[in-house]
This record gives structure tokens, C-alpha cells and sequence, in this order.
């Protein structure tokens, strides 16, 4: 309940009322005894005997937000014109759109940036196919692939179902990076017509971001791009949120005076987030990682079907714990939830070691009420923008394309992906860190500049940069 409470939903309803003495009043009682919160009231029209007035009323839920619309369309003298939902608002027509970056005034514009004169700069490219980094949007423009099978928490949903969250991802890549993203969404989960098709696109792109393929499709769509391709091909559910995920947890074990070597961490949800999570961990120098995910405990006395999982079987849970999460999770030190709501409880809380740490990460909704869990842990964060300590893959995608982008390099390498961790951490200061702030806000503009900046010097001592200047006095 208190999760939702925070959550909430905002409506905005257009309301005609009589225009009699009170009538205002009551109309804002009714709201307030049906528990909602008047957040601001516009006045539309106004005649003689009646008055139109969009009033905006946060409600927990979308079942409590139908409770108050009811309860104003029993009122007297009340009409209810219209309901709208702000976020479905926001929503509408799409959040994102391409804009010409010089207007096309008249004939001769017309025939520079179209025919005649285009073709002398298409043949350019044809004789020198790297021209396409300098004469075209490539070399600012990443592909948002997705099949729709793995959106945020909600599972397989479908590709159209899926365009608002590629969208988002279009508006933050853009807004904090500068980067021109584009979803696209693909009617298919083949893995073999999924990397066609990737591939047969990637000429206009300068990298490639998969965002929310189901494992273990995942892993095997992501290897095959990266060795065909020659732009950096990025998982952002696998390596986006490890490379956060990381962030937060070499500033969370400053807190609490371990180290990383020290941890017993646990892993809930071992799909694409969760074995690249654990991946960078183990590169970092965790040693004890134990995962979880529906049928319990993984490891390695057990053969399983899925590759991926025979890997982690083999590399992790080195004191060969059995059973579910309440045996994984005894004297743990560190939760990560990449799976589902209500995986956690105060139970297992109770059962980790001293001052734990507890990263409950699914989306939307985590694997522990934050309100419920924050009493029994030291460290709390969430993949949410609600509650503080958000460890999500927005704190690093842009940067890390940006830095990519501006060096044009081939590929994201796991060197790339450890700086940009730290750089991320690094932007909390010693002074500043605490339990409530162990990543950076996604607002904070120190960060793509930073994550950018380590991307690239990471790049060009690895030698996959193909350009060692980038200008930052261009845009692009
Ligand atoms: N905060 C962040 O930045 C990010 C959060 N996520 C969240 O992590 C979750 C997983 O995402 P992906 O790895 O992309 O999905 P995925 O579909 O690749 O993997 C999910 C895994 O969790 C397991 N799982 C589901 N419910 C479980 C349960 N009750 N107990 C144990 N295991 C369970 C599934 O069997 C599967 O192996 C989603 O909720 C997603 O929103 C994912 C990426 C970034
Ligand atoms: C944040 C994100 O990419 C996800 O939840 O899938
Ligand atoms: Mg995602």
C-alpha cells in the first residue's frame, strides 16, 4: 500500500458545476472524504450558471482514482466532462519526433540536401564507406532494439507494447547525452532473423543498445551482433544495470567498511541482469556470489539446459549452497533483486548479516516494499525514480554511448565498462556519501560527462577507439 501510495496516479478531471454558493466547496470535500489530493484546479469556461474547471486530484491507484470519479458523478450539481490521466497525456502522439537541423528555404537548399547535389555526397560514401561517420546522423545514432519478450518486469508484452518504454529510453538518451535514439521494435523473437535484421539496419547506426530481450535469447543475439558487427552492440539490460549496479555497491561497502572480496552477495532473478551483474561483480573481485531464480538456488552439482546458467553454476556459489533464498540469504551481506515483486521479505531481511546492504531492482515494482524493508537494512535502493539511491541503467547508457560514439569505437569492452562504473561512483564525494546517497541522481549533469570521459580513455588504451580526439565543441 505505501508503495502505491507514493507511486500514485494523477488525474485530471474537467468538471462542469453549477454555479451555486458551496457548490465549489463541495466538490472539494468530496474529493478530500473520497482520500484524494487536490493538486491544482484551472478554471476553463464560465457562464452564467455553470462553471467548467479542470481540477488535477493525485490518487494512489487507478482503482482509488475510479473511486473519486464515482463518488463526483454522485454529487449534485456536478457533470464529470472528462477524466484524463497525466501520464497517458504524456503519452500521447509519442514522445519523441525528428526535427531538420536546417530548414529547406528554397530551391537551391532543395537541391543541396536533396537531388542533384546529394548524390556527389552519396558517392562519397560509396568510395569511402567511414565517410558515413562524417556526413550522416550515423555518427549520433543508436538503434533501440527490442522484441518486446523482457519489458521492464511485465514479461513478454509485445513489441507495440513495448515502444513507450523504447521511447523513454530515446528521450533520456537524448536529453542527457545528446545522443539521437530511435526505438525500434521487431514482430519477431527468432534469433536468427532478430541478428539478420539488426544487422541489415546497423548502416545508419553508430551503435546498437538491445534493450529488453528475454534470456537466454539475450546472450546469444547480443554475441553474434557483437563479433558480426563492427559498431558497438550493447545489452543495456545486461550491462547497463551492471555497470550501476557496480556504482553503487563500491560506494555502499565504503559505508559499511568491507570489502568487495569480503561479500556474500545473493542474486535474485538470474536472467540477462542478473548474470551480467553478477559477471562484473566477479570481475570486480567478489568472490562469493550465490544466484537464485524459480527453482531455487543454482548450483553446480546440477545440469541445467540453459547454457548460461551452466556457466554460473560453475562460477559462483563456491560453498555449494542449497535450497531456495532462505538458505542463500542466510548471513549475506548484500541483496540484488533483478527478478520480481514480493521475492523479498522481513523474514529474510532478518536472516542477513550486520548493516545489510539491499538493491531490490525489478521494475516497476521492486522485490520489497522499500517502506517495509528500510527499518531492517543499512543500505536501500531501488531501480526507482520515487525513493532515493535509484541504481538504474539511465545512469550510464547515455554517457557510455556517448563516449563510445565520440571515439567510434568497435565495441563496449568490459575495460569501457569498469570505468564507467567508477567514474559513476566517483561523482558522490566522501563528503557527501550516505546511506541515502550512494549513486548520483540521474539528474546530475556531472555524469554523462564523466561516464563519457572514462569511456573513452578506456577505449583508447584497450585500441578499440578509432578516433583518439573527439571535439567536445561540437554537439555530435
Ligand atoms: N533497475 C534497473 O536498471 C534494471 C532493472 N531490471 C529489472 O530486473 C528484472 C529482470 O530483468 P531482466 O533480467 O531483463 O529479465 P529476464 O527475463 O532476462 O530475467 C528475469 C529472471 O528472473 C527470474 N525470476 C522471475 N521471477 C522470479 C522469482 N519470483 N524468483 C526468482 N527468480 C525469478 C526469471 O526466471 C528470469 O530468469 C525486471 O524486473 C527488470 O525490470 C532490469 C534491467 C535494469
Ligand atoms: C530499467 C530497465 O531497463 C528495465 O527495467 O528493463
Ligand atoms: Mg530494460
Amino acid at each position: 500500500m505505501a508503495l502505491q501510495q507514493r507511486t500514485g496516479t494523477s488525474l485530471i478531471l474537467r468538471l462542469e458545476l453549477d454555479q451555486s454558493v458551496g457548490a465549489f466547496g463541495q466538490l472539494t470535500r468530496a474529493i478530500g472524504e473520497a482520500g484524494g489530493d487536490i493538486v491544482a484546479v484551472d478554471v476553463i469556461h464560465v457562464t452564467k450558471n455553470t462553471a467548467i474547471r479542470d481540477v488535477t486530484v493525485q490518487a494512489f491507484d487507478r482503482v482509488h482514482g475510479e473511486r473519486i470519479v464515482q463518488a463526483l458523478k454522485e454529487l449534485p450539481g456536478v457533470r464529470v466532462v472528462n477524466v484524463s490521466d497525466r501520464t497517458f497525456l504524456l503519452h500521447l502522439g509519442g514522445k519523441i519526433s525528428i526535427q531538420p537541423k536546417s530548414p529547406v528555404k528554397n530551391r537551391d537548399d532543395l537541391s543541396r540536401v536533396y537531388t542533384p547535389d546529394v548524390a556527389r555526397v552519396c558517392t562519397a560514401i560509396q568510395e569511402d564507406p567511414a565517410k558515413a561517420f562524417q556526413l550522416t546522423i550515423k555518427r549520433n545514432t543508436v538503434a533501440i532494439v527490442t522484441d518486446g519478450t523482457a519489458v521492464l518486469g511485465l514479461g513478454d508484452i509485445g513489441p507495440a507494447g513495448a515502444i513507450p518504454v523504447m521511447e523513454g529510453k530515446a528521450m533520456l538518451f537524448k536529453q542527457f547525452a545528446d545522443v539521437d535514439a530511435f526505438p525500434i521494435c521487431l514482430d519477431t523473437k527468432d534469433t536468427d532473423e532478430i541478428v539478420r535484421i539488426v544487422k541489415a539496419i546497423a548502416p545508419t547506426f553508430g551503435g546498437i543498445n538491445l534493450e529488453d530481450i528475454s534470456s537466454p535469447r539475450c546472450f546469444e543475439i547480443e554475441d553474434r551482433l557483437r563479433a558480426e558487427l563492427d559498431i558497438p552492440v550493447f545489452h543495456d539490460d545486461q550491462h547497463g544495470t551492471a555497470v550501476v549496479l557496480l556504482a553503487g555497491l563500491l560506494n555502499a561497502t565504503k559505508l559499511i567498511g568491507k570489502k568487495l572480496e569480503q561479500l556474500q552477495v545473493v542474486v535474485t532473478g538470474i536472467g540477462a541482469a542478473g548474470v551480467a551483474c553478477t559477471k562484473i561483480l566477479l570481475a570486480a573481485g567478489v568472490k562469493n556470489v550465490i544466484g537464485v531464480d524459480r527453482q531455487g538456488v543454482l548450483t553446480r552439482s546440477v545440469n541445467y539446459d540453459n547454457p548460461i546458467w551452466q556457466w554460473y553454476a560453475q562460477n559462483t556459489n563456491p560453498y555449494e549452497v542449497r535450497g531456495g533464498l532462505q538458505e542463500a540469504i542466510a548471513g549475506a551481506d548484500v541483496f540484488i533483486g533483478l527478478s520480481g515483486p514480493g521475492v523479498l521479505t522481513v523474514d529474510h531481511l532478518k536472516k542477513m548479516a550486520r548493516d545489510p546492504i539491499v538493491f531490490a531492482m525489478a521494475n516497476p515494482v521492486p522485490e520489497i516494499d522499500p517502506e517495509e524493508a528500510e527499518p531492517y537494512v543499512r543500505v536501500l535502493a531501488t531501480g526507482r525514480s520515487d525513493y532515493p539511491n535509484q541504481i538504474n541503467n539511465v545512469l550510464c547508457f547515455p554517457g557510455i554511448f556517448r563516449g563510445a560514439l565520440d571515439c567510434r569505437a568497435k565495441t563496449i569492452n568490459e575495460e569501457m565498462k569498469l570505468a564507467a562504473a567508477r567514474a559513476i561512483a566517483s561523482i558522490v564525494t566522501d563528503d557527501e556519501l550516505n546511506e541515502q546517497y550512494i549513486v548520483p541522481s540521474v539528474f546530475n549533469k556531472k555524469i554523462s560527462r564523466a561516464v563519457s570521459q572514462a569511456v573513452i580513455d578506456a577505449a583508447i588504451a584497450t585500441g578499440v577507439a578509432r578516433r583518439e580526439r573527439p571535439d567536445y565543441t561540437q554537439s555530435n
